[in-house]
């Protein structure tokens, strides 16, 4: 029985605009989701996914007391649709069909922003394989994760499921089916406070609800697009030189494109605006959008008071540098 973890992430500059070639900075944070697997002597593959929730049940309690519950078959269905594809393609590298048992916990909230879907994937596939006493290439893991990802969402970029991989800070660019992973080394601590509130959307509505935009609008949204990632590539400058002032200047310049793109939401902007009026150097909503987490500069408890004024939670990380590991093989 093997249990890895992979690290969920913030992204600080580029989320959305990534999706389309531009460059994106994110970085790891040492918040998990741990997968546990053992494989079984049939193909059956069960899994255990704790930590999601889906709304609604209903119940029919008969005369006699029977009762049976009925779910949301379809949501079901899509909840899982992550795993069951990772799994499938961990198959596929191996070119076996053990069956398998899985536990999927997470430490963060799930479909929140914080790369869930890509540490699940990348997690996933590692335990999987890790299992069944096989290897795997970095490189190669982030690539079947990043196609978990675009066969379940039909558009995705290969940020998220790079840091679930790796850790770190790095700056990553698309290019074509290939992706640029470059690490990049800060001039200084960067302190980060993360807001969260309750997300409706998915990654998946959020970046065709984009393309949709882009496709009916293009000389409008290719602008934005295009200026998201010229902020991303100074932003990376700024952070290697270390120049927090600026970072935070060119947050809050992100925040307000991405806002252009209809990704923010109105409980999102009030986190953002009451942690720049509390002092942070610069906040934007990072991930997806459409609710979820915010990230401020800062490490200023007046910001984090002000974020929970509005109603939203503050979620304590910190970087994480190692990415996926095994934390136990038994
Ligand atoms: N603990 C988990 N167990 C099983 N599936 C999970 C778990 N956490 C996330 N997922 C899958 O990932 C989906 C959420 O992915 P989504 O991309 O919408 O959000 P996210 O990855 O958390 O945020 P973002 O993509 O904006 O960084 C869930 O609906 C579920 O399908
Ligand atoms: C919105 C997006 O840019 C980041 C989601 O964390 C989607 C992607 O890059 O796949
Ligand atoms: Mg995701």
């Amino acid at each position: 029985m093997v249990t890895v973890r992979a690290p969920g992430k913030v992204i600080l500059y580029g989320e959305h605009a990534v999706v389309y070639g531009e460059p994106a900075l994110a970085m790891a944070i040492n918040k998990y989701v741990y997968v546990t697997a053992r494989a079984r002597s049939d193909g059956k593959i069960n899994i255990n996914a704790r930590d999601l929730r889906l709304a609604g049940i209903s119940v029919t309690i008969s005369e006699n007391g029977d009762i049976i519950a009925r779910t949301d078959y379809g949501a079901v269905i899509s909840a899982l649709s992550y795993v069951k594809r990772a799994v499938e393609l961990a198959m596929g590298y191996v070119d076996k069909k053990v069956g398998i048992d899985l536990e999927i916990r997470s430490e963060m909230p799930v479909g929140a922003g914080l790369g869930t879907s890509a540490a699940v994937a990348v997690a996933t596939i590692y335990a999987y394989i890790k299992e069944l006493g096989y290897d795997i290439d970095k490189r190669e893991l982030a690539r079947l994760a990043w196609q978990v990802e675009k066969d379940v969402q039909g558009s995705a970029s290969p940020t998220d499921t790079t840091m679930a991989t790796f850790g770190g800070i790095m700056f990553v660019k698309p290019e074509g089916n290939n992706a640029v992973m470059e690490p990049v080394r800060p001039g200084t601590n960067v302190p980060l406070i993360i807001g969260y509130v309750p997300r409706v959307s998915t990654t998946k509505d959020l970046v065709a609800m984009v393309r949709r935009k882009y496709e009916t609008m293009r000389d409008v949204i290719e602008p934005i697009i295009r200026s998201i990632g010229l902020i991303t590539r100074k932003g990376r400058e700024a952070l290697e030189r270390g120049d927090l002032e600026l970072m935070g200047v060119l947050m809050n310049i992100n925040h307000g494109l991405l806002d252009a793109l209809g990704v923010s939401t109105r409980q999102l902007n009030e986190m953002v605006y009451a942690a720049r009026n509390a002092g942070a150097l610069g906040s934007k909503l990072t991930g997806a959008g459409g609710g979820g987490c915010m990230i401020a500069l800062s490490d200023k408890v007046e910001v984090e008071k002000a974020i929970e004024l509005t109603g939203g939670s503050v979620l304590k990380a910190v970087l994480d540098i190692n990415g996926v590991v095994v934390v136990s093989n038994d």
